[in-house]
């Protein structure tokens, strides 16, 4: 067996990347590697177990620092993933899971190489604004994540794996499929 591994799920927003990665994960004892966001945690009435949820001083403060391996902007909100807790895991043998943008999973490709499984997750338009609808997000928050949609499904070129996500006990077993064809 090659690795250990970083399997990044991606995709378009809202179609349910946090969702699959965490089920999958659970199931196969993979790691999870949470960014870091000073965006507030969405109130689902579960506990939120998708980010690090820091204030901005505190995320400036580890910026500051050089401890993230990469940021990103996105609307007013910041983003990152603290290079320790990528490197420990993998020091340690141990295969890891993240849920990133594609720009964050094409520089973790250039950084890590054929460690980096990109699985890119997707549906169209209409179920992205559903879903997102039925988490409770307001209309312009979701015109602004569907403003993103175009320029995000171009990137399922560049992935290892790419999976529509309609039925999601389907969906799992196409991820755990693709996941073990690695290990
Ligand atoms: N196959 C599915 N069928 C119906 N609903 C689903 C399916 N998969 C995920 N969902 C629901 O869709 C919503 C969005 O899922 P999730 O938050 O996992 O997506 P995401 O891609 O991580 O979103 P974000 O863009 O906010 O990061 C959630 O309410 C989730 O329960
Ligand atoms: N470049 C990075 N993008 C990240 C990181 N963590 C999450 N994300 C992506 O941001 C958007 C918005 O996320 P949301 O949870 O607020 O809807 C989404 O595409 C995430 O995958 C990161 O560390 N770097």
């Amino acid at each position: 067996m090659a690795g250990p591994y970083i399997f990044v799920f991606t995709g378009t927003s809202g179609s349910g990347r946090k969702t699959i990665a965490h089920r999958i994960g659970t199931e196969l004892g993979i790691v999870p590697v949470l960014s870091c966001t000073t965006r507030k945690a969405r109130t689902t009435g579960v506990k939120n177990q998708d980010y690090h949820y820091i204030s901005r001083d505190q995320f400036n403060e580890l910026d500051g620092q050089g401890q993230f391996l990469q940021t990103a902007t996105i609307g007013k909100e910041r983003y990152g993933v603290l290079s320790h807790e990528l490197d420990r895991p993998l020091q340690d043998g141990r295969h890891v899971y993240l849920v990133l943008n594609s720009e964050a999973a094409t520089l973790l490709k250039k950084l890590y190489g054929d460690k980096v499984i990109r699985l890119f997750i997707y549906v169209d338009k209409g179920t992205v604004r559903e879903r997102l609808e039925s988490k409770g997000m307001s209309y312009d928050v979701v015109e602004r994540y569907l403003e993103q949609y175009p320029e995000e499904v171009v990137y399922r070129k560049q992935c290892e794996h790419v999976i529509e996500n309609v039925e999601l006990t389907r969906t799992l077993e196409q991820i755990r499929v693709a996941i073990q064809s690695h290990l």
